[in-house]
């Protein structure tokens, strides 16, 4: 494992999990700001993901509210890419795009605002579980003709079935819930 990634895997063994409908969702501060993360782990993710993808030429980052944020954030600050949210609130622009989102465990409604015919965008997220998120981010994308270069989330659960999801995804790490735990997959 890329050794600046240890702190986040140690804190994510220790995330507790908690029953979403029978999902078994894990609490750690990438995946839902609680509980608090560390400076540090935000600061190694956004460096992971620039070692990972070539931001380059990239127009714009493109993170969905809420656990996107953070992550796009930490990631703008570092290579002065500016950040558009996809927000769970329309505003009624006439180039408004709205997708419906559907995840493991919830359904929502999602509207994509500033972002152009040919912007060259990465998207940002937190975790990979159904794709479902990441099928409707990229969806609205297409719709206003938008270029994605990459699609990158912090993690991927491989016990989730995302087979279908529309886009390669690269992801820091790989992690599944076990016995009441997240593990590190290797
Ligand atoms: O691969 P999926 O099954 O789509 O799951 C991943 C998504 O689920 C969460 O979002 P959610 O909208 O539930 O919550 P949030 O507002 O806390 O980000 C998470 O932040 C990802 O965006
Ligand atoms: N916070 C979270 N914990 C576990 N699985 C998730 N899938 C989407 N969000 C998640």
């Amino acid at each position: 494992m890329d050794p600046t990634l240890e702190p986040l895997a140690r804190s994510l063994r220790e995330a507790p999990v908690v029953d979403r409908g029978g999902y078994e969702y894990f609490v750690h501060g990438v995946t839902d700001g609680v509980p608090p993360v560390e400076p540090s782990v935000l600061r190694a993710i956004a460096d992971g993901i620039r070692e990972r993808v070539d931001l380059e030429s990239v127009d714009t980052l493109v993170a969905p509210e809420a656990m996107g944020i953070h992550h796009g954030t930490a990631l703008s600050l570092a290579t002065d890419v500016p950040l558009v949210i996809v927000r769970k609130r329309s505003y009624g622009f006439p180039d408004e795009v709205a997708v419906h989102q559907e995840t493991s465990y919830g359904e929502d409604e999602l509207f994509l605002n500033g972002v152009d015919a040919g912007d060259r965008v990465v998207v940002v997220d937190d975790v990979l579980s159904s794709g479902g998120t990441i099928d409707a981010v990229c969806g609205a994308l297409e719709t206003v003709g938008a270029e994605i270069v990459e699609v990158v989330t912090v993690l991927r659960r491989v016990d989730a079935d995302h087979e279908d999801v529309s886009r390669d995804v690269t992801s820091l790490l790989d992690i599944r819930v076990r016995d009441g735990a997240v593990e590190i997959v290797d």
